[in-house]
């Protein structure tokens, strides 16, 4: 099982918060995390292994979407921040599409990653 974690600047303390309720689970199982690159650096300083790809707007958005698009990902999460702008927007979208296209669970908000990861380590 591998997912994907994202977040904007705005967000990155709402996801390692959101992470932390779910370390000994998390550790527990089979689980690997893979991530932008600040926000990769944000979870491994929570303690978590992760994969580190290319920051979000210098194309790691566009990584995650490829991996999504290859099948390596079973789910993504992204906390986006509505209240900010971002360069790199067209890949915010493009990486959602992908998630759609392929019928890749995608929570953009921590009740919905909450849902998901409850659902996840009840039946992994
Ligand atoms: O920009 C992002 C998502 O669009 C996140 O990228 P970083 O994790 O590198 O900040």
């Amino acid at each position: 099982m591998k997912i994907a974690l994202i977040a904007h600047d705005g967000k990155k303390a709402d996801m390692v918060h959101f992470l932390s309720g779910f370390k000994d689970r998390l550790h527990q199982k089979d689980v690997e995390l893979v991530a932008t690159g600040t926000t990769g650096s944000h979870i491994e300083r929570a303690g978590f292994d992760v994969q580190k790809l290319l920051s979000g707007p210098i194309g790691g958005d566009a990584q995650i979407a490829a991996m999504a698009a290859q099948k390596e990902l079973d789910m993504v999460i992204f906390f986006r921040d509505p209240l900010d702008k971002h360069p790199h927007e067209p890949d915010v979208q493009m990486l959602m599409r992908i998630c759609d296209v392929h019928n890749i669970p995608l929570a953009t908000n921590p009740a919905s990653a909450d849902l998901m990861f409850k659902a996840l380590t009840q039946t992994l």
